[in-house]
């Protein structure tokens, strides 16, 4: 009898798996665990305004929107413990499968709001804020889920760094990505240069950063920051159906299936090889025999 995967004993294996393997990244993080943690997140909340909305819908997909239009979407401090809290939601949304990340009123966003940013502009509460911020946008990138950015308008400073924290980047023709970071006297500090330089790689990325370039459709597309251009007319709101309508060609078929391609990717992007190799093999173990490749076996699928 096929056992479900969501209950299949390997399943367990590979979360034991990946815990263990990020377990070197939880030490790095330890230095803002418990009170000190506390202590950001209190200094957080003493900046409102604005949050951070979560659509769960049944095909799978859920959308995140990123919601304070008066500020031009910017991050206030509640809004980033709202993104962990929603964050924390995800992890734990077994039926999903994808993940469109947007900003609210046809813009993505405008990074931290500058008014936090002024009233916390000593280098330790700064690091403990960025911490806190590298951390939840770590788990983003981590979900079990194929996730995409819908950059509409502007993604500037933070906002760029979000977008960075998605497996892809969907931009309309207006938009604009910009690491403004150098022009505030910055460098990115939610890890958005670390994974720039993953996504473009390290000459494009110093281009990016020293020059506080602005990226529109075509120079994403031409450094492989973007993966398509949406071709919705502008302000109708449609951008969103396109985007959905673009990632539905990953998130088609079963959840464990689609989770655990996720997760190999993840494994193979982060972990050295021979942990990635032993995490695919428990990756795998639990979708072999699983419901989707029994019924594919049974159907004799064929490639064409
Ligand atoms: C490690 C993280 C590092 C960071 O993220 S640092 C922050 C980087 N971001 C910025 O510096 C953005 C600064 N803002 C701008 O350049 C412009 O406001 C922007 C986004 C191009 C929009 O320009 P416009 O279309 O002309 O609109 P505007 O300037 O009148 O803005 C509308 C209202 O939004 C506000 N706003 C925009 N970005 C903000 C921010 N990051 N923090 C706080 N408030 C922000 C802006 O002050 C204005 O408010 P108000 O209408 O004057 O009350």
């Amino acid at each position: 009898m096929a056992l479900c995967a969501a209950s299949h004993p390997l399943l367990q294996n590979t979360r034991n798996a990946l815990r263990r393997c990020f377990k070197q990244n939880r030490a790095f993080y330890s230095n803002i665990s418990g009170p000190q943690e506390e202590e950001i997140r209190q200094k957080l909340r003493i900046f409102p305004g604005g949050s951070v909305d979560l659509q769960k819908q049944e095909s799978g997909i859920a959308v995140m929107t990123v919601n304070n239009p008066a500020r031009m979407n910017a991050f206030s401090g509640s809004m980033m413990l709202e993104l962990e809290e929603r964050v924390n939601e995800l992890e734990t949304w077994t039926e999903g499968k994808g993940l469109i990340v947007q900003g609210a009123a046809g813009t993505f966003c405008s990074g931290s709001d500058l008014n936090a940013v002024r009233a916390i502009s000593n280098p330790q509460d700064g690091m403990k804020m960025c911490m806190f911020m590298q951390k939840t946008l770590t788990r983003l990138l981590r979900l079990p889920l194929i996730s995409v950015a819908l950059v509409e308008g502007k993604a500037l400073g933070g906002g760029a760094e979000l977008t960075t924290a998605c497996d892809f980047r969907l931009m309309t023709s207006d938009a604009v990505i910009q690491f403004v970071h150098k022009h505030m006297g910055l460098v990115p500090g939610w890890g958005g240069a670390a994974r720039l330089v993953r996504i473009v790689g390290s000459q494009n990325a110093l281009k990016l950063l020293g020059g506080a370039k602005k990226v529109d459709p075509h120079l994403g597309r031409q450094i492989g920051l973007v993966d398509e251009v949406l071709s919705s007319p502008l302000g109708e709101g449609s951008s969103l159906v396109e985007a959905e309508q673009w990632l539905s060609q990953f998130t088609k078929g079963s959840a464990p299936v689609i989770r655990a391609v996720k997760q190999v990717v993840v494994s193979g992007r982060e972990l050295s090889l021979e942990e990635a190799l032993r995490t695919e093999k428990d990756i795998f173990g639990t979708v072999w025999g699983g419901p989707a490749n029994l019924e594919a076996l049974a159907q004799k699928t064929k490639h064409k």
